[in-house]
């Protein structure tokens, strides 16, 4: 069996004098898709923050490819995408330019590959257009267009199916399926009813149970 890429031991997390999740132990399997289950406050969203160094309010050892990710931070960021539930759009610049800027400080790519990759997820006819004048689900699409071009091996997804249509949740499904088959590794928060084969779950609330 091929190493984690990453490796939840004994995870604790406390919020406000309530104890969200205790020993909390799971492993990240390069080739799989993970969805994190629960219902609302159940600490899905402080989960991936956490796994993305986002949060520091916890207890526990995270380990990226066998060793404790304190001593290779760098190199971990390196290698994960988050996309958090919020879109994380700037109302007044273009998808394009939204997606040159959330992509510069990490892997500066050409334009047309950048219009390539927003004419992949729907945003053909809108590239140049301010995002304040795009819908929801057009807003939520410019963000997701970084998997289109993402190389990071682990994803960690907030919430990224809010606001899309059937067809794009199908498209994102694939994406996630694709990254997986390519050895990578995707961990997802949902509400929407995503089944992929072969898909791992992470259940909190009522005491956290996993199954992977
Ligand atoms: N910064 C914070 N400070 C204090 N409490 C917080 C903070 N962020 C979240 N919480 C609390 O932690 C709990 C878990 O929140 P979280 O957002 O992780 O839940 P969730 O499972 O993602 O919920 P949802 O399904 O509604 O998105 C909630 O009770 C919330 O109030």
């Amino acid at each position: 069996m091929s190493e984690p890429l990453l490796q939840a031991v004994d995870l604790q997390c406390e919020r406000d004098e309530r104890i969200l999740f205790r020993d909390l132990s799971f492993s990240i399997l390069p080739g799989t898709v993970t969805r994190v289950e629960g219902p609302n406050g159940s600490g899905k969203t402080t989960l991936l923050r956490m796994l993305a160094g986002l949060n520091d309010a916890w207890s526990g050892n995270l380990l990226w490819c066998g060793k404790p990710r304190s001593g290779q931070r760098e190199e971990f960021l390196r290698n994960t995408l988050y996309l958090g539930h919020r879109p994380g759009i700037k109302p007044l610049l273009t998808p394009l330019e939204n997606l040159r800027a959330l992509t510069a400080g990490r892997r500066p790519l050409p334009d047309p590959v950048l219009r390539e990759a927003l004419d992949g997820t729907g945003l053909a006819g809108f590239q140049d257009v301010p995002c304040r004048n795009l819908s929801a689900g057009q807003q939520r699409r410019v963000a997701l267009a970084r998997l289109l071009i993402a190389d990071e091996p682990l994803w960690l997804l907030d919430e990224v199916f809010t606001a899309i249509d059937s067809g794009g949740v199908s498209a994102i499904e694939e994406l996630l399926q694709q990254r997986a088959r390519e050895g990578g590794a995707v961990v997802v928060t949902t509400h929407h009813d995503l089944n992929l084969p072969g898909m791992k779950r992470i259940v909190l609330g009522g005491g956290a149970i996993n199954e992977c």
